[in-house]
């Protein structure tokens, strides 16, 4: 049973949903149902769209590893050696040979000699010895085990021992985390830490990747001033173009911001195309609804465009446009603040990383527990600011929305700890329902 069918509800009765999704990551918005209103297309469907749109940038490049923080790898990166390189000591203590423990302990063995981390030297360990070994430092030939100096007497130039060590205890042997030849990284894999922790490792000082993606971005509005100038009655600060610069600031994104447009045709026009000769993707925010002043849609085919998706069955969210100009994909994000921002995160966002040949799955929600109770409309998903409240006895984190009107609160993003997810389906959220709930990472 899908997990999250148990908390759809309709008309108070419980629907196991399934959803018709084909993307590898889809929502389970239940927008694929029958309810997505005329006109508009699911969250699902508008991805899907929006995903066949892209083609991933083509052009490499080789770098230095550590240059490549947060680059998308373009080819695989495999093994060239085996990893350990050698087999080494995981202690530090005494490399001795079994052998040498000859009849019932206590046995005396001479120290030899000493080797540390880094020392080149291959000489066998003498016979009836031991060598003092510290961690890392490469096994001597003839050495069978390792024995942590906490379980050894030293006496004069030699140690007792009184247990005999198990064969290999304490030696990391070559290849036993990586074969050579073993992939490390597929193509698509984001240099994260974590991987650029492995890529070094493995030896790998260079590695090629995808260039990065060219993002231009503008806000229209003729209302909009920036932060810090003074108002007049009926203007506001633009605050997408904060959010958007920010939600760019990415080590594989080429961010292009070309600043704030007024609500006039050829103005939006010579700026749509002056942003789709620069970039992959163009992102423009406001102008995109049904109102007098809402240009886009127009602007878009008369530059040539096309339109793609047009609504989608989301909330907030609903005028989203996605299309396509000359080369570049273009995104006309709604102006209400909180629906650029979600229209970004949800869908904006994942055509960008697609762009960039990000094939990675990163986990990108959790499941929650609805931490109210509230009637609603059925037909759109919603994506509510959210915060997450105590956990229950399973495990499970409670989630909590301040309200459901949020398209202009921007407010209440700021304070949230992610966006709950509530089906296009469901007409009643209760108390202690499952839902699914995208945290944000970016602090
Ligand atoms: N008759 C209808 N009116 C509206 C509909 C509808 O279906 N029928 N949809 C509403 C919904 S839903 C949304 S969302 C908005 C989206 O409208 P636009 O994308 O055309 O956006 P604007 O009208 O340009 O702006 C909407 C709102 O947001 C403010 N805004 C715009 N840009 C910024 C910015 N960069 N920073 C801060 N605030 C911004 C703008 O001043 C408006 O208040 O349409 C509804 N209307
Ligand atoms: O869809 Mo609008 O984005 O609800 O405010």
């Amino acid at each position: 049973m899908n997990l999250l069918g148990s908390t759809l509800r309709r008309g108070g009765e419980i629907v196991h949903m399934t959803s018709s999704s084909t993307l590898s990551d889809p929502f389970y918005c239940g927008c694929d149902t029958e309810l997505v209103p005329d006109g508009l297309v699911s969250v699902d469907e508008a991805l899907r769209r929006g995903l066949a749109l892209v083609m991933p940038v083509g052009e490499v490049e080789r770098i230095p590893l550590d240059r490549a923080h947060g680059r998308v790898l373009a080819e695989s990166e495999n093994a060239e050696t085996p990893l350990p390189l050698f087999d080494n000591s995981a202690m530090d203590g005494y490399a001795v040979r079994l052998a040498d423990l000859v009849g019932k302990g206590p046995w005396h063995l001479p120290v030899a000699g000493r080797l540390a981390a880094g020392d080149t030297s291959a000489a066998p360990l003498p016979p009836g010895t031991a060598l003092h070994i510290f961690t890392g430092a490469a096994v001597p030939p003839g050495c069978n085990a390792v024995v942590m100096q906490e379980m050894t007497r030293l006496e004069g130039d030699g140690i007792w021992l009184s247990r005999r060590p198990e064969r290999g205890s304490n030696i990391r042997r070559a290849g036993e985390d990586l074969a050579a030849g073993t992939q490390l990284l597929p193509a698509g894999r984001r240099i994260g830490p974590r991987a650029a922790a492995l890529l070094a490792c493995a030896g790998c000082g260079e590695v090629t990747v995808r260039r990065r993606v060219r993002v231009a971005f503008f806000s229209t509005g003729s209302e909009l001033r920036e932060p810090g100038a003074r108002l007049e009655h009926g203007q506001i600060w633009n605050s997408n173009r904060y959010h958007l610069q920010g939600s760019l600031d990415l080590p594989w994104v080429d961010a292009v911001d070309m600043g704030c447009v007024p609500d006039k045709p050829e103005q939006l026009r010579e700026t749509l195309e002056r942003a789709s000769h620069a970039a992959d993707l163009v992102v423009s925010t406001g102008g995109v609804s049904v109102g007098g002043e809402d240009h886009m849609p127009a602007v878009l085919r008369a530059a040539g465009g096309s339109i793609h998706v047009r609504k989608v069955a989301m909330k907030p969210g609903k005028p989203l446009m996605i299309g396509r100009i000359g080369a570049a994909i273009y995104l006309g994000l709604p102006g209400n603040p909180v629906s650029a921002f979600v229209t970004w995160h949800v869908i904006g966002a994942r055509i960008a990383e697609a762009l960039a040949g990000i094939s990675e799955r990163t986990p990108r929600r959790i499941i929650v527990r609805a931490g109210f109770d509230r009637p609603r409309h059925p037909g759109r998903c919603e994506f509510l600011p959210a915060c997450l409240g105590s956990y229950d006895g399973c495990g499970t984190r409670t989630a909590d929305i301040v309200t459901s009107e949020v398209s202009h609160r921007a407010g209440l993003l700021a304070k949230a700890d992610g966006l709950l997810m509530i089906p296009s389906e469901t007409d009643r959220v209760q108390l202690g329902d499952m839902l699914e709930f995208l945290p944000f990472h970016d602090g």
